[in-house]
């Protein structure tokens, strides 16, 4: 391992050697061509006043006129090489920054229609979404991907890697526009929906790798609200069971985290981010495979969290692995992009299908030490309603 991170560090080295070599090569032969010119032109000067000079047709003091004149000129132009060095290192250099700053965001950030509060319900539907990633465009993640997810149910997501289940998640945030199809909240294409609106206030996204920033945990908590006052974002700490963590460091909420605070674990810093998405109190919530990176005493503590926080809620639970699917009223398996199989846990096991296979392939990782678990679910639903 270290052999080869050592010979991709060495070829690395060799091509900014290499490029540094070419620049210092390019700037060299223009500081020699210029420096060739320029004292040519002296001689020249030389040449011919001295010519003038042997028939009288120019005076000595004329001659040296020229010539500081000339060298002047001459001392002022080779100054332009070495601002040609700068200008090509500054252009390499600044790149990057331009690229940046010439971007334009494809999908605006404000903008848009609200759904007041009161009549906001939370119902989600893919109607035939079609979808590739702008930087992939002709691999098609999603194909006609119909589904739809009625207020206040829970709907796991579950599929194998690859098959698109990160990519309905962003989708609804509106982090990409879908090509073909639409994505509807209560009725309405979220085209037609302030962005800010729906990623600030409408939907609570937490994955398995929070961000946190180093700062305390209230404003870290606040982030999820600015508006909120303390109150509420004590409050929205005890639903997900972060208060008494909190409370237990020596300067309670006003403990920093990060870099020169406080380490937390990855199960208190996945509560900070519940509660973050709590503050919120968004009516989608999306669960990205909010436990999968924690070890089982904390994933009971995290999962106990999210059982509070997803009561009232249109919750989509992107399912990586099979244990975090028990609340789930249905269960839509997703295979290359498609809606391949919806039902309850029971229901798709006995069909014998896709989820059938997964998850006795997960049963087989977990004889072999793999960490994975099948809970069932208890809940009957009609499959059918579901979907479009
Ligand atoms: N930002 C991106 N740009 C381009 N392609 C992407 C991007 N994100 C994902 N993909 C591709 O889209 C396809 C679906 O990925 P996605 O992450 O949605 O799958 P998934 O079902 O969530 O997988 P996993 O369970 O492994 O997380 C994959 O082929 C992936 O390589």
């Amino acid at each position: 391992m270290e052999d080869e991170e050592e010979k991709l560090f060495a070829r690395e080295v060799a091509n900014s050697r290499r490029v540094n070599e070419n620049l210092g090569y390019g700037i060299g032969i223009f500081q020699a061509g210029s420096n060739l010119f320029l004292n040519g032109v002296v001689m020249g000067t030389l040449y011919a006043g001295g010519s003038l000079l042997a028939t009288n047709q120019l005076k000595a003091g004329d001659l040296m006129s020229f010539l500081v004149a000339a060298q002047t000129i001459q001392r002022s132009l080779a100054q332009l090489s070495v601002l040609f060095g700068y200008y090509v290192r500054g252009i390499s250099a600044g790149a990057r920054v331009f690229e940046f700053v010439k971007l334009e965001a494809t999908i605006p950030v404000k903008g848009g229609r609200i759904i007041p509060y009161h009549t906001m319900m939370g119902t989600i539907e893919f109607d035939r979404v079609s979808f590739a990633y702008p930087t992939r465009p002709h691999q098609t993640v999603l194909k006609n991907f119909s589904l739809r997810i009625p207020a206040g149910r829970v709907v796991a997501l579950v599929g194998a890697s690859g098959g698109g289940k990160s990519t309905v998640a962003q989708l609804v945030e509106r982090f990409y526009d879908v090509d073909g199809g639409a994505i509807r909240i209560d009725g309405s294409d979220i085209r037609s929906l302030d962005p800010a609106w729906l990623r600030g206030r409408v939907v609570g996204f937490i994955n398995q790798e929070p961000v946190l920033f180093a700062t305390s945990i209230m404003e870290n908590i606040r982030y999820g609200r600015p508006d909120a006052s303390d109150n509420e974002v004590r409050e929205a700490a005890k639903m997900a069971n972060a208060h008494e963590f909190v409370e237990a460091f020596p300067r309670g909420y006003n403990t920093t985290v990060g870099e020169r605070g406080v380490t937390v674990s990855g199960g208190q810093k996945q509560r900070i981010a519940i509660a973050r998405a709590l503050l919120k109190n968004p009516k989608i919530l999306i669960l990205d495979e909010a436990t999968s990176a924690l070890d089982a005493e904390s994933e009971a503590i995290v999962q106990a969290a999210l059982e509070q926080c997803i009561q009232g809620r249109t919750v989509l639970i992107i399912a990586h692995r099979l244990s975090t699917i028990q609340n789930a009223d249905v269960i839509a398996v997703m295979s290359h992009g498609r809606l391949a199989e919806i039902g309850t846990h029971e229901g798709l096991k006995k069909l014998g299908g896709i989820y059938a296979d997964l998850i006795r392939q997960q049963q087989r990782d977990d004889k072999t030490g793999k960490n994975v678990k099948v809970e069932k679910t208890d809940k009957v639903n009609t499959p059918a309603s579901w979907a479009l």
